[in-house]
C-alpha cells in the first residue's frame, strides 16, 4: 500500500509541483495519472520513490516511511519499486541480458556486482523476466539494436528481474508508435494481472488511461482534481474539470502546449 498524507512539493525556485496530496493506493491497483503538462505528474510519481525529496507531508510505502527512511532502510524500500521512464533508462552500449541483470544490482553487496557476477539465480530470473516480456531471444543483443518499444520492454523485464512491488512509470509511451504503445501497455497490464505489481503510470492519452487503468487520478496545478474509475472519467466529465473539451488521443497535451 502507498499512502501520500498531506504531500506537498515545493522546488528551490518557489513553483509549487504538489499541494497538499492526499492518497491511497492499495496493492494490486492499476492507476493512471493524467493532467496537462505541468499539471505535476512526473513530480508526483518522482516523489514515491524519493526521487524528489518532498518539503511536507509524508509517504508510507507498506506503513513504512519513506520520506524519514535513510541509509539501508532507505534502500531496503526503493528495493520494492521499480521506475520505468520515457528514455527506457537503459546502458546502451552493452547487452539485455547485462541491463535486465541491472534490476538484481540492490539485491547484492556492491562490489560483486560491479564486477559483474551475478549467481545462476540471478540469470535464471531475468531470462524468465524477459521471457514475460517475449524478448528472450534478444538476450544477447546490444541495447542499442533495439526498437523503441523493444526497449521499453526490457527496461520492464529490469524491473521485474528486480521483484519490485510497485512499478511507477513516467510517461513509459510518450515517444512510442500507436502499435508499440498497445504492446508495452498490454505488457504492463500483464505483469499487474498476473504477479499483482501495484502499477502507477502517468499518460498524456486519457483514452489510453480509460483503456488500461482500473483507477484514474487527474492533476491540475499539483492537486487531484479526479479520482475515481474508468466509468467516471468520461469525456464530459474531464472537460468540465479541465475547462475545455478533449476527444483525441493527446489532445490534453496538445491543447496545452498551443
Ligand atoms: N526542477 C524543477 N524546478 C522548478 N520547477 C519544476 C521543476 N520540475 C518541475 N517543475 C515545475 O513543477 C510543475 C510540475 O511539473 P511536472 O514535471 O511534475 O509536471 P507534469 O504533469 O509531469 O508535466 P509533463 O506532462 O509536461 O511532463 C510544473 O510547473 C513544472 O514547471
Amino acid at each position: 500500500m502507498i499512502e501520500l498524507r498531506n504531500v506537498t512539493k515545493t522546488y528551490p525556485n518557489g513553483t509549487k509541483g504538489l499541494n497538499q496530496i492526499n492518497l491511497t493506493v492499495e496493492k494490486g491497483e492499476f492507476i493512471a495519472i493524467v493532467g496537462l503538462s505541468g499539471a505535476g505528474k512526473s513530480t508526483l510519481l518522482r516523489s514515491i520513490n524519493r526521487l524528489h525529496d518532498i518539503t511536507d507531508g509524508e509517504i508510507l510505502i507498506d506503513g513504512k516511511s519513506i520520506t524519514t527512511a535513510k541509509g539501508k532502510e532507505l534502500r531496503m524500500i526503493r528495493r520494492d519499486i521499480g521506475m520505468i521512464f520515457q528514455g527506457f533508462n537503459l546502458v546502451k552500449r552493452t547487452t539485455v541480458l547485462r541491463n535486465v541483470l541491472a534490476g538484481r544490482v540492490g539485491h547484492h553487496s556492491v562490489p560483486r556486482t560491479l564486477l559483474g557476477l551475478f549467481p545462476k539465480e540471478d540469470i535464471d530470473l531475468a531470462f524468465e523476466a524477459l521471457d514475460r516480456v517475449n524478448i528472450v531471444q534478444k538476450a544477447y543483443a546490444r541495447a542499442d539494436e533495439l526498437s523503441g518499444g523493444q526497449q521499453q520492454r526490457v527496461a520492464i523485464a529490469r524491473v521485474l528481474a528486480q521483484k519490485a512491488k510497485i512499478i511507477l512509470a513516467d510517461e513509459p509511451v510518450a515517444s512510442l508508435d500507436p502499435l508499440t504503445t498497445r504492446q508495452v501497455m498490454d505488457d504492463l497490464k500483464r505483469i499487474n494481472m498476473e504477479l499483482d505489481i501495484t502499477t502507477i503510470v502517468n499518460l498524456h492519452s486519457i483514452d489510453l488511461a480509460r483503456q488500461y487503468a482500473t483507477r484514474i487520478i487527474g492533476l491540475q496545478a499539483g492537486e487531484v482534481v479526479f479520482d475515481g474509475p474508468v466509468s467516471e472519467a468520461t469525456d464530459e466529465r474531464f472537460a468540465e474539470i479541465y475547462g475545455r473539451p478533449f476527444h483525441e488521443e493527446n489532445h490534453l497535451l496538445e491543447e496545452a502546449v498551443v
